[in-house]
């Protein structure tokens, strides 16, 4: 099913008021400085931040369903992911493995404990995590930021792919301008208290 992300006269912190749509398949990359408010948007709309104003999945506010059931479908990926179970498998959904292959994995980190992982590698798998778990619009908060330019390229290319033939409507918060130029259906920064068109 795809849908639209609305966002509505929302504030959080300093920033606001915030009124955007993401349309199915968009990709709309925020910027800001640091400390400016980016992470906290997100974690607004994933109704894990207190804020004012409404988010919306199509036509269903985000107050109308439980927290757990919202955040399956508009699912955040921190930049720093955290994991609680021993092994890679326990947090994923069912095995896709081109998505792993296309990620530089062997099936075989399933079955990896997670206290091996590298910081690149667990960003990495914690897209894949997101994806396995099939969510229905996608907050991505900078997430190439551990990568070097060739995982980078890799993951931006396979992020694109998916959202592109999944619909999913997409948050991404980057720092790099020509990122944002490869990947933004739209662009805003933070400026100030107010988020801003580019
Ligand atoms: N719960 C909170 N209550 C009050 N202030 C907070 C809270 N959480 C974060 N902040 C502050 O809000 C500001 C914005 O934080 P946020 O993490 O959203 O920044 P950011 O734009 O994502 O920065 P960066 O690019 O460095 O990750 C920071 O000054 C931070 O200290």
């Amino acid at each position: 099913m795809t849908q639209t992300l609305s966002l509505d006269n929302l504030h959080v912190g300093e920033v606001g008021p915030v009124s955007l749509q993401v349309g199915p398949g968009e990709i709309l990359c925020i910027s800001g400085p640091s400390g400016s408010g980016k992470s906290r948007l997100l974690r607004a709309v994933a109704d894990l931040e207190p804020h004012e104003g409404r988010v919306l999945l199509g036509d269903t506010p985000a107050s109308d369903l439980s927290a757990s059931d919202w955040r399956r479908r508009v699912m955040l990926i921190p930049s720093e992911s955290r994991w609680w179970h021993d092994h890679v498998r326990d947090h994923c959904g069912p095995e896709q493995t081109e998505d792993l292959k296309a990620l530089g994995f062997e099936p075989s980190v399933l079955d990896w404990p997670v206290s091996r992982l590298s910081s690149g590698e667990k960003q990495r798998l914690a897209l894949y995590r997101a994806l396995t778990l099939a969510p229905e619009a996608l907050l991505l908060d900078e997430p190439t930021a551990n990568l070097d330019g060739t995982n980078r390229d890799q993951v931006e290319r396979w992020l694109l792919e998916r959202i592109r033939e999944s619909g999913r409507p997409t948050l991404w918060v980057a720092h790099d301008p020509e990122q944002i130029q490869r990947v933004a259906s739209a662009h805003y920064r933070i400026h100030g208290h107010q988020l801003e068109r580019v």
